[in-house]
Protein backbone atom coordinates (compact mmCIF):
# COMPACT_ATOMS: atom_id res chain seq x y z
CA UNK A 1 0.00 0.00 0.00
CA UNK A 2 0.66 3.58 -1.21
CA UNK A 3 0.79 6.18 1.08
CA UNK A 4 0.54 10.01 -0.50
CA UNK A 5 0.45 13.22 0.94
CA UNK A 6 -0.51 17.00 -0.34
CA UNK A 7 -0.50 20.22 1.59
CA UNK A 8 -2.54 23.28 0.74
CA UNK A 9 -4.47 25.79 2.65
CA UNK A 10 -7.80 28.19 2.35
CA UNK A 11 -8.84 31.36 4.32
CA UNK A 12 -11.80 32.21 6.08
CA UNK A 13 -13.62 33.60 8.97
CA UNK A 14 -15.86 31.71 11.38
CA UNK A 15 -16.76 31.91 15.59
CA UNK A 16 -17.27 28.40 17.16
CA UNK A 17 -21.00 27.50 18.14
CA UNK A 18 -21.90 27.10 22.03
CA UNK A 19 -18.98 27.90 23.21
CA UNK A 20 -17.51 30.63 25.33
CA UNK A 21 -14.83 32.44 25.56
CA UNK A 22 -12.72 34.66 23.00
CA UNK A 23 -13.70 32.05 19.85
CA UNK A 24 -17.08 32.70 20.09
CA UNK A 25 -16.63 35.94 18.28
CA UNK A 26 -15.81 36.19 14.51
CA UNK A 27 -12.67 35.70 13.74
CA UNK A 28 -10.15 34.22 10.97
CA UNK A 29 -7.47 31.45 10.13
CA UNK A 30 -5.18 30.86 7.32
CA UNK A 31 -5.82 26.99 7.32
CA UNK A 32 -3.63 24.46 6.39
CA UNK A 33 -5.01 20.96 5.15
CA UNK A 34 -2.79 18.28 4.88
CA UNK A 35 -4.87 15.45 2.81
CA UNK A 36 -3.64 11.88 3.32
CA UNK A 37 -4.83 9.31 0.83
CA UNK A 38 -3.64 5.37 0.06
CA UNK A 39 -3.08 3.70 -2.92
CA UNK A 40 -3.31 -0.13 -3.61
CA UNK A 41 -1.14 -0.21 -7.05
CA UNK A 42 1.02 2.26 -9.44
CA UNK A 43 0.04 2.66 -12.74
CA UNK A 44 2.86 2.74 -15.64
CA UNK A 45 4.16 5.99 -14.65
CA UNK A 46 4.76 4.45 -11.21
CA UNK A 47 2.09 7.04 -9.54
CA UNK A 48 -0.61 5.89 -6.96
CA UNK A 49 -2.44 8.91 -8.20
CA UNK A 50 -1.00 12.12 -9.77
CA UNK A 51 -0.64 14.88 -7.34
CA UNK A 52 -1.86 16.93 -9.77
CA UNK A 53 -5.45 15.16 -10.11
CA UNK A 54 -5.05 15.58 -5.66
CA UNK A 55 -4.11 18.91 -5.92
CA UNK A 56 -6.73 20.01 -8.53
CA UNK A 57 -9.58 17.77 -6.79
CA UNK A 58 -8.97 19.28 -3.25
CA UNK A 59 -8.77 23.05 -4.29
CA UNK A 60 -12.29 22.64 -5.88
CA UNK A 61 -13.42 21.35 -2.50
CA UNK A 62 -11.60 24.08 -0.42
CA UNK A 63 -12.97 26.57 -3.20
CA UNK A 64 -16.44 26.48 -1.36
CA UNK A 65 -15.22 27.67 2.05
CA UNK A 66 -11.72 29.75 0.75
CA UNK A 67 -12.58 33.84 2.14
CA UNK A 68 -15.65 32.53 3.14
CA UNK A 69 -17.71 33.24 6.68
CA UNK A 70 -18.21 29.32 6.98
CA UNK A 71 -20.90 29.62 9.66
CA UNK A 72 -23.12 31.23 6.88
CA UNK A 73 -22.02 28.01 4.60
CA UNK A 74 -23.78 24.30 5.42
CA UNK A 75 -23.15 22.11 7.14
CA UNK A 76 -21.63 25.17 9.76
CA UNK A 77 -24.69 26.95 9.71
CA UNK A 78 -25.65 24.39 11.98
CA UNK A 79 -22.49 22.37 13.07
CA UNK A 80 -19.71 24.59 14.55
CA UNK A 81 -16.66 25.28 12.86
CA UNK A 82 -14.39 23.79 14.69
CA UNK A 83 -11.10 22.43 13.25
CA UNK A 84 -12.80 18.94 14.10
CA UNK A 85 -15.83 19.62 12.18
CA UNK A 86 -14.30 21.23 8.87
CA UNK A 87 -11.83 18.01 9.09
CA UNK A 88 -14.36 15.67 8.96
CA UNK A 89 -16.48 18.00 6.09
CA UNK A 90 -13.18 17.84 4.31
CA UNK A 91 -12.65 14.14 4.53
CA UNK A 92 -16.45 13.40 3.03
CA UNK A 93 -16.49 16.06 0.28
CA UNK A 94 -13.08 14.46 -0.74
CA UNK A 95 -13.83 11.20 -0.18
CA UNK A 96 -16.80 11.75 -2.85
CA UNK A 97 -14.52 12.86 -5.45
CA UNK A 98 -11.14 10.83 -5.13
CA UNK A 99 -12.42 7.43 -3.72
CA UNK A 100 -12.08 4.67 -6.39
CA UNK A 101 -11.05 1.10 -6.71
CA UNK A 102 -7.14 2.14 -6.32
CA UNK A 103 -7.20 4.56 -3.89
CA UNK A 104 -8.49 5.74 -0.94
CA UNK A 105 -8.80 8.98 1.58
CA UNK A 106 -7.42 8.09 4.37
CA UNK A 107 -7.26 11.05 6.48
CA UNK A 108 -7.56 14.86 6.57
CA UNK A 109 -5.62 17.13 8.85
CA UNK A 110 -6.49 20.87 9.44
CA UNK A 111 -4.11 23.03 11.01
CA UNK A 112 -5.87 26.06 12.13
CA UNK A 113 -2.27 27.31 13.49
CA UNK A 114 1.44 26.41 13.35
CA UNK A 115 0.82 24.67 16.81
CA UNK A 116 -3.01 23.37 16.55
CA UNK A 117 -4.71 20.80 14.29
CA UNK A 118 -7.34 18.09 14.61
CA UNK A 119 -7.66 15.28 12.12
CA UNK A 120 -10.31 13.06 11.00
CA UNK A 121 -9.84 9.16 9.30
CA UNK A 122 -12.16 6.34 9.67
CA UNK A 123 -10.24 4.36 11.88
N1 LIG B 1 -10.33 21.40 19.85
C1 LIG B 1 -10.48 22.65 19.37
N2 LIG B 1 -10.27 23.69 20.17
C2 LIG B 1 -10.41 24.93 19.68
C3 LIG B 1 -10.75 25.14 18.34
C4 LIG B 1 -10.99 24.03 17.51
O1 LIG B 1 -11.31 24.13 16.32
N3 LIG B 1 -10.84 22.79 18.06
N4 LIG B 1 -10.85 26.39 17.87
C5 LIG B 1 -10.64 27.46 18.59
C6 LIG B 1 -10.78 28.81 17.97
O2 LIG B 1 -11.03 28.69 16.60
C7 LIG B 1 -9.65 29.82 18.18
O3 LIG B 1 -9.52 30.66 17.05
C8 LIG B 1 -8.32 29.27 18.48
O4 LIG B 1 -8.04 29.74 19.73
P1 LIG B 1 -6.63 29.61 20.39
O5 LIG B 1 -6.18 28.20 20.41
O6 LIG B 1 -6.76 30.31 21.67
O7 LIG B 1 -5.74 30.36 19.36
P2 LIG B 1 -4.77 31.55 19.58
O8 LIG B 1 -4.10 31.82 18.28
O9 LIG B 1 -5.49 32.67 20.21
O10 LIG B 1 -3.71 30.87 20.53
P3 LIG B 1 -3.08 31.35 21.88
O11 LIG B 1 -2.09 30.28 22.18
O12 LIG B 1 -4.21 31.37 22.88
O13 LIG B 1 -2.49 32.68 21.62
C9 LIG B 1 -10.33 27.32 20.04
N5 LIG B 1 -10.19 25.99 20.48
ZN1 LIG C 1 -11.01 30.02 15.25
Amino acid sequence: MYRLKIFTHFAAAHNLMHYEGDCEHLHGHNWKVEVTVCAQELDQAGLGIDFKILKARTKEVLAQLDHKYLNELEPFNQLSPSSENIACYLFGQLSACLNSANVAVEVVTVWESDQACASYSLT
